[in-house]
């Protein structure tokens, strides 16, 4: 069997669930398909969610009316009738009814129990859609086969359970084509989770995994993995082949085409993973899979944005030795924070970091035995197999405010 996930981009509108239709009645089956939420209607959810939370019933109807106006224009072009697609009806109420509980104190229980709905409502508008237009498939929920354990926001798979709930519901008696939605997952009482923001090429590595799929394609807006964001960096080039440990090390240092945990699962059963272009589908795309040696001798660029670099410091002049780093690294662990690049000398150690919800209380808590400084908006890029043509490309005329380079691997923080 083989898997296809489809991201938010590739079914933002009418146009792109046509598009991603058309591709998969020209798939070869047994199929697994997984959709994310339509265009970014995470990003509204999560405004959305903000909204209930403090609850703030305007700005909650507003985010409201803008989710259901966003699907709507999209259920009214595929069908002509805005009213046409009673899966998305009944998510809808199901979401409604939520809305009007009061929140509990845990904003991220709450998180997962309200943005899960994006992959809710995308699947279900997309299963009647199919419907109609003789895609022969069956819907399945995700989250009552992909089991987790309750680290909301951030969960982790329980494989032993999925394995089993997976492979029984999986099993091709009923239909060639199963649909079902990326980022989400159960617990065994049945609650919502997720699995980190942009975690459906994930969940596509686990169906995979679970299934022993013959490969698994991530259809995306670009031809390929590229050696750089071309949103960012003109004049990328498409890799063609990447071996795993080579994709695993793109997407550790933040190249966004693939998200970090979805290698794993894949590598482990040697499973080849496809980055295709839904946009351009004659193009072959990327294969990642088992390879020795490296792809291409091109340097490959890697740039995060809106960073965090703080450098920590003991109070009483102390040497950074391991009681204190492992102080730091609990605080960090505490706040969820997931460091980026980290350096450490005699007296400092430094970090670069997303910026998270809770900056203030993670630097208050630092403050309380170390000094700290920080920087916000800073970029960190990375280069590997660098030369010295790229460095100066990527660092001319700028400040560093910190750099390491190793044989293959040349990292720099840079101001703004
Ligand atoms: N090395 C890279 N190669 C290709 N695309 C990249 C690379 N680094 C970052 N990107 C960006 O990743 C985007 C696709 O990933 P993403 O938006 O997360 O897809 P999806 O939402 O479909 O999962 C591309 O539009 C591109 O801008
Ligand atoms: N919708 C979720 C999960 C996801 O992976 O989406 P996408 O495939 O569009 O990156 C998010 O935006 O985080």
């Amino acid at each position: 069997m083989k898997v296809y996930k489809f991201g938010g981009a590739s079914v933002r509108d009418a146009e792109g669930v046509r598009n991603v239709t058309s591709i998969v009645k020209g798939a070869e089956t047994p199929l697994v398909v997984v959709i994310s939420a339509m265009g970014k209607m995470t990003n509204a959810f999560e405004e959305l969610v903000s909204a209930y939370f403090r609850e703030e019933k305007e700005v909650m109807d507003e985010c409201l009316k803008f989710v259901h106006d966003y699907h709507t224009q999209i259920i009214h072009d595929l069908f002509g009738n805005a009213n046409a697609s009673k899966r998305y009806n009944e998510q809808m109420h199901h979401l409604e009814t939520r809305l009007k509980l009061s929140p509990s104190m845990h904003f991220d229980f709450e998180y997962d129990q309200i943005v899960s709905f994006g992959e809710l409502l995308s699947t279900s508008i997309v299963a009647d859609f199919w419907e109609q237009d003789g895609v022969k498939s069956s819907w399945t929920d995700v989250r009552t086969i992909l089991k987790t354990d309750d680290l909301y926001r951030d969960s982790n798979v329980d494989w032993s359970l999925t394995n089993q709930l997976m492979m029984q519901a999986f099993n091709f008696a009923d239909a060639e084509v199963y649909l079902t939605q990326g980022f989400l997952g159960g617990t065994i009482s049945n609650l919502t989770t997720t699995l980190g923001r942009e975690g459906s090429d994930y969940t596509a590595a686990i169906i995979g995994h679970v299934m022993n799929a013959s490969d698994v394609t991530i259809w995306k807006d670009v031809p390929g993995v590229l050696n750089a964001d071309p949103r960012w960096y003109q004049g990328a080039v498409k890799i063609e082949e990447l071996s795993y440990m080579e994709a695993i090390e793109l997407s550790y240092y933040g190249a966004q085409v693939i998200h970090p945990k979805t290698l794993k699962p894949l590598q482990n059963k040697n499973i080849p993973l496809k980055v295709r272009s839904f946009i351009d589908k004659e193009e072959k795309g990327t294969v990642i899979l088992e390879r020795t040696g490296i792809s291409e001798q091109v340097p490959v660029f890697i740039l995060k944005t809106n960073q965090i670099f703080v450098t920590i410091s003991p109070l009483d002049f102390s040497f950074i030795m391991e009681d204190k780093l492992i102080e730091i690294i609990s605080i960090f662990k505490k706040f969820r924070v997931k460091m980026n690049l980290m350096q450490n000398s005699a007296l400092n150690f430094s970090a670069s970091f997303d910026r998270i919800r809770e900056m203030d209380v993670l630097l208050s808590e630092l403050k309380n035995n170390f000094s700290v400084r920080y920087n916000e908006n800073v970029q960190l890029i990375t280069i590997r197999q660098y030369t010295n043509a790229a460095i100066e490309e990527m660092t001319s005329g700028k400040e560093i405010l910190d750099s390491q380079i190793t044989r293959k691997v040349a990292r720099f923080v840079i101001r703004g």
